[in-house]
């Protein structure tokens, strides 16, 4: 794994003395060259200032921001020129001009680098055909609908060929759709150009569908950071588990146990899925064979990396001791949450 982005004991301070704000504190972490490296925090958390600490934006208050060969954090406005080519941003709002036609927005960059009008209109040709946007080459930004404009967004910057991708909340703007259309182009800017991309966002959805690895970032710092995989399935901050709490909904909340245990004979218990620990035959398996039934009453599995994740409730009937011993045996193999509170509600 080569790194392409490194951040070293990064701060980033704005203002002093008591209205000091601390957006970005000693951030460690290397980002490999070729993957989709997410971004994940709620508001204020930092994120955006992480990200345009990489083009040179924002300059480090102390720390090193390394990119490509080059400390950013060390090169003067001229010298960072040639760096920000290489690296392309996307927006949440667009930042279209909407006097000018979509051509001519993904020229834009192009122009001022100094192409010439041939090898603009070649390139520009190019990048609409692989934004799959062609027949709006004409269009005013007005004209196109949000995933129509990110998707101009996004053939702007890869207009010069960069090697990295910055996208700060590119889908925040969209409805659920438009917004997997438009991850699904990141993941072919990804896949057939090559680019390293780095996502923000505050939506873990975007993390589970798109990234390879993520760091969740909470008061300027980056407190977990791991594959995504990893993350979902041992989330180790409180931050984290709501963030993979919001994505799954495969757990009910407590109103909704309260209102299965008042509604389904025997004893709650939420088992966790995952590939490698506690595959759902597995867990079948195991109550069959000492004869509890399970009747699944809430739940959810989804991919995440392509391989299975989430975890199912069941309402289990059978021998107490029956259930017991199917509880302890799942126990040696996955997670088994169990809700006692509850006993005293629950029908037998
Ligand atoms: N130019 C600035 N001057 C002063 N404070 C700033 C500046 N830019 C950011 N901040 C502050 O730094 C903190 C981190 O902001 P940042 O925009 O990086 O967070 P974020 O996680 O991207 O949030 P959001 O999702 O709302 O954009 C916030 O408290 C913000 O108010």
């Amino acid at each position: 794994m080569t790194p392409i982005i490194r951040f070293d004991g990064v701060h980033k301070t704005f203002g002093e003395g008591p209205r000091a704000v601390h957006a970005v504190e000693d951030v460690t972490l290397d980002i490999h060259e070729g993957e989709i490296f997410g971004v994940i925090g709620y508001s204020g958390a930092g994120k955006s200032t992480l990200v345009r600490l990489v083009n040179g934006l924002e300059r480090a208050s102390s720390g090193t921001v390394w990119v490509d060969g080059h400390t950013v954090s060390s090169l003067s406005e001229k010298q960072l020129r040639p760096l920000r080519t290489d690296i392309g941003m996307v927006f949440q709002q667009f930042n279209l001009f909407s006097s000018k036609s979509v051509a001519e927005n993904v020229a834009y960059p192009l122009r001022v680098a100094g192409w010439d009008a041939e090898r603009r209109r070649a390139r520009v040709a190019e990048l609409l055909q692989f934004v799959g946007l062609s027949d709006k080459a004409e269009a005013r930004p007005a004209e196109l609908s949000g995933g129509q404009k990110q998707r101009v967004g996004i053939a702007r910057a890869l207009a010069s060929h960069p090697k990295i991708l910055l996208a700060d909340e590119a889908t925040s703007a969209l409805d659920p759709e438009t917004t997997r259309e438009v991850l699904g182009l990141l993941r072919r800017v990804n896949s057939e150009l090559g680019l390293t991309i780095v996502v923000i966002t505050h939506e873990m959805d975007v993390v589970k569908y798109l990234c390879d690895r993520v760091a969740v970032m909470e008061h300027g710092r980056v407190v977990e950071m791991g594959a995504v995989y990893d993350v979902f399935s041992h989330p180790q901050q409180e931050a984290t588990r709501r963030f993979v709490g919001t994505s799954l909904r495969d757990r009910p909340s407590p109103e909704v146990l309260a209102r299965l245990a008042a509604s389904h004979p025997g004893t709650l218990v939420t088992v966790a899925v995952q590939e490698d620990t506690g595959s759902s035959a597995r867990i079948m398996r195991t109550f069959a064979d000492r004869e509890v039934d399970g009747a699944i009453v809430y739940g959810g599995i989804t991919e995440i990396g392509e391989r299975p994740f989430g975890s199912l409730t069941l309402a289990l009937t059978g021998e107490p001791a029956a259930i017991d011993q199917a509880l302890a045996e799942l126990r040696r193999f996955t997670t088994v949450e169990d809700y006692p509170s509850l006993a005293g509600r629950e029908r037998s």
